[in-house]
């Protein structure tokens, strides 16, 4: 069986469905990848491995560099150095900076930068709309453009749509667009891009959906699953982590009373959730990372409904780092320590374990409402640099030399497992994640969903 030409675009394309798959996985349609973060590396590695003719964008000449090396700058992905060393020495998969050369030379287009919220919670699409209007620059009759970042309902058509045809000079029906929500999370990125979850795709017409179909029929092994149209795309992969928020919302409410049940909450939840349609999350000291508490406001500021449960669970979310003060402050109380000049360590910054990410971090506002109490505080983090959030930065290493009155636990990196806690004065210290076991220890411990120290004895479900 031939391929399709080199170079030629699959959509509207008139060779067999045949004749374009092994075009697209023999590398005769050269695909961009534009950026190449936590997310974008891993799926470019995928698709170089798929198709052998990948070329990744990104405006961090560094990151473009190191992959030109043969570099992987994501760390705690397992298996992607390899691959990304593999298919760069291989001439499968190239990095550059020159977004609209590689547009301009390539048919299918995957963008995948980062959507945020600015201050005043509105989505900031900037990086999009630039990426778009770049392609557009370099689009052609045929190409494919695929959304991989997660953005507001109705963005393909009324943001991304109206830049491609505007900068391409083309019309709708000339080029495809699809919404490929990207659903994998950092740690374990390869496994989940190629196995994890079914691959949502919906196109702007069905050509479009068809191409996507197709393409991602060759990247992972799970379902592909098309939907209605790419709004509909976009709705799905929001949803997702409106439920994640909400979820977490409920949990973290529950853990709020503790104290007030008598109960580890914690234990009741996991007790709940052997019914099979329980699936009550995780008490926590926040939601962090620029997933779970952005899509919210993504969602929120497309429909002009009153949306109170999800604005609720959001502010719930965001009460949490305040509830940890509330439980330190409780704990200084019984030692008679005022929280003025008291000397509190934060153990983590990072939004989650094992992730060098800060963005919407629990450790921001927890540190801020400590100094404005003030307290003296540390921090130490394995992965990123905490003098960002204004603590002062100790070394895990010697974090055990200094005393301290308090301290809280805001990421469970793995690392803090080496802590030897005997080697600390007494303190009270409030554990953010569940992740410490200080029954050997003379500290204070307030668990968030668990209750006091002495609470832990219980036993556990599953434990
Ligand atoms: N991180 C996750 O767990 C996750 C999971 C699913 C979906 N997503 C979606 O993917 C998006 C990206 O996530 P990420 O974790 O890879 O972000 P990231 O911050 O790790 O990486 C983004 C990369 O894009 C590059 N970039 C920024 N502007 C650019 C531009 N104009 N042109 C080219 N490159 C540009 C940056 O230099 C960086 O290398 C998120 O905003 C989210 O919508 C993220
Ligand atoms: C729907 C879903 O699952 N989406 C995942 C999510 O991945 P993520 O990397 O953003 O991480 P999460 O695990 O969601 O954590 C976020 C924050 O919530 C805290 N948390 C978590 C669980 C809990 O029970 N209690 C908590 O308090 C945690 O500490 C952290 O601060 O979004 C990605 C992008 O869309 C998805 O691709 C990925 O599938």
């Amino acid at each position: 069986m031939s391929s399709i030409p080199r170079g030629i675009g699959l959509y509207g394309s008139e060779y067999s469905t045949q004749a374009q798959r092994i075009g697209l996985t023999s590398g005769a349609v050269p695909i961009a990848i534009y950026g190449l973060g936590k997310m974008g590396l891993p799926l470019a590695s995928v698709y170089a491995e798929m198709s052998g003719n990948v070329t990744g964008v990104d405006i961090d000449e560094d990151v473009v560099r190191m992959i030109n090396r043969g570099e992987c700058h994501i760390d705690g992905e397992p298996g992607l150095p390899e691959l990304v060393s593999e298919q760069v020495e291989r001439g499968r998969f190239e990095a550059s900076s020159d977004s609209r050369k590689v547009a301009k030379d390539s048919s299918v287009h995957v963008v995948i930068v980062p959507t945020l919220i600015n201050e005043e919670h509105e989505a900031d699409l900037g990086a999009l709309e630039s990426v778009c209007a770049d392609v557009g620059s370099g689009l052609d009759p045929g190409d494919l453009v695929i959304i991989e970042c997660t953005v507001p309902p109705r963005t393909c058509e009324e943001v991304v749509m109206p830049i491609l045809e505007r900068e391409s000079g083309l019309s709708r029906g000339e080029f495809g667009l699809a919404f490929c929500p990207e659903r994998t999370s950092s740690g374990k990125a390869l496994y989940k891009l190629r196995e994890a979850h079914p691959k949502i795709v919906g196109g702007i017409d069905d050509e479009s959906t068809r191409i996507a179909e197709m393409i991602y029929g060759e990247i992972t092994n799970n379902d592909v699953i098309p939907v209605s149209d790419a709004t509909t795309a976009e709705a799905v992969k929001v949803f997702e982590g409106l439920y994640r928020d909400v979820n977490i919302g409920l949990a973290n409410e529950l853990g709020r009373v503790t104290d007030s049940l008598g109960i580890d909450t914690t234990e009741a939840i996991e007790a709940a959730n052997t019914q099979s349609y329980c699936n009550i999350h995780t008490p926590g000291i926040g939601v962090g990372g620029h997933c779970i508490p952005y899509y919210p406001y993504f969602f929120m500021q497309q429909v002009p409904e009153q949306t109170p449960l999800i604005q609720t669970a959001r502010d719930v979310n965001d009460s949490m780092p305040g509830f940890a003060v509330e439980k330190l402050l409780d704990g200084l109380s019984r030692r008679h320590t005022d929280i003025d000049g008291a000397k509190v360590l934060v153990l983590g910054v990072t939004y989650r374990a094992g992730v060098a990410e800060t963005r919407a971090t629990p450790a921001a506002p927890l540190i801020e409402e400590l100094q404005g109490l003030g307290a003296d505080v540390y921090a130490t983090d394995p992965l990123v640099d905490v003098t960002e959030f204004g603590a002062a930065s100790v070394d895990l290493e010697n974090v055990t030399d200094d005393d301290y009155d308090a301290a809280v636990l805001v990421t469970a990196h793995e690392q803090f497992q080496n802590i030897d806690w005997n080697e600390f004065a007494d303190m009270i210290v409030v554990d953010g994640r569940q992740a410490l076991d200080l029954s050997d220890t003379d500290h204070y411990v307030y668990t968030i969903g668990v209750g006091p120290g002495e609470m832990r004895e219980k036993g556990r479900v599953g434990q």
